[in-house]
């Protein structure tokens, strides 16, 4: 198996906070790979570590073989990334953005443009491409991202919560496009809370929770004979049923004012 990303004990600490607990994290070359795990699990983190945004306390990331902090110009080069908080040039219009990434890997601008051009139809903003980014929807912000990340054809493509925000028939579009990209041989990583989605996509999926791996591999291997939702939930160890947490006042509305003198009927 060639593996596009491997990690080794990767390890990061807030303070007294452990958010990632020295995680061995796999990806073969190729895949569609899922990252999914409880919110605070580490998944941002780790993948913020991964893609060279945040150093490690400990432990290394190795992407497509090299090191991601040895060597972060070529491992660069290599990946595209769409962030957790996104944050664009805003006073740019989608085009002015996308030729301004292409600029700064730099690609020949003829090639630039026609990239740009193929990207915006099939993320469907055309009409949108000469509008500020500040202008943008939530879901336009995400595509355009996307296509910001795709424009150098990387090796290996990161994404945290790409579908957030998106509508149904984005949605589509983009899946489309990265089942395309993997198909090629390249790689998708994307974190996501939406098991359905993953279990859909992704053919390759590792578990996170409190900081560590709980389980990874194939999807079929980590899902067994249940659910991706169900193994997800025997894994991370859910639900916790509201009443655990009392909340008997929520919801009695109805009840309360039949109860209440100052409801009643005597006038
Ligand atoms: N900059 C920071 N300073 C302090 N603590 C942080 C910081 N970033 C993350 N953490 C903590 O690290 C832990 C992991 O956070 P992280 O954002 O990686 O989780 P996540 O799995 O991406 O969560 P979510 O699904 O909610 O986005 C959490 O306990 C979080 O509070």
């Amino acid at each position: 198996m060639t593996e596009a990303v491997h990690t080794q004990g990767l390890f990061k600490r807030y303070g007294q906070q452990i958010a990632v607990a020295g995680v061995d994290l796999v990806v073969p070359a190729g895949s569609f790979a899922g990252l999914v795990g409880p919110n605070g699990a580490g998944k941002t983190t780790t993948l913020s570590m991964i893609t060279g945004l945040l150093r490690p306390d400990g432990g290394r990331a190795v992407i497509d073989g090299l090191d991601v902090w040895r060597d972060p110009v070529q491992v660069k080069a290599r990946v595209g990334v769409l962030p957790e908080g996104l944050r664009l040039f805003e006073r740019l219009s989608g085009r002015e953005l996308l030729h301004y990434n292409g600029r700064l890997r730099a690609i020949p601008m003829a090639e630039v443009e026609q990239r740009t051009e193929e990207l915006l139809g099939v993320m469907d903003l055309r009409e949108a491409a000469d509008k500020l980014v500040v202008d943008y929807s939530t879901g336009m912000r995400k595509k355009i991202g996307l296509a910001a990340a795709l424009l150098h054809n990387p090796s290996v493509l990161f994404l945290d919560e790409p579908f957030e925000g998106v509508d149904p028939v984005s949605a589509n579009t983009l899946t489309d496009v990265l089942q395309r990209f993997t198909a090629s041989g390249s790689t998708v990583i994307f974190s996501s809370h939406v098991m359905d989605l993953v279990e859909r996509l992704c053919d390759w999926v590792s578990v996170m929770s409190a900081g560590h791996i709980v389980a990874q591999g194939p999807l079929a291997q980590v899902r067994g004979d249940r659910t991706l939702n169900q193994a997800f939930l025997d894994l991370v160890g859910g639900p916790k049923r509201a009443g655990d947490a009392g909340l008997t006042w929520l919801g009695a509305n109805g009840a309360a004012a039949e109860e209440s003198p100052s409801a009643g009927g005597e006038r």
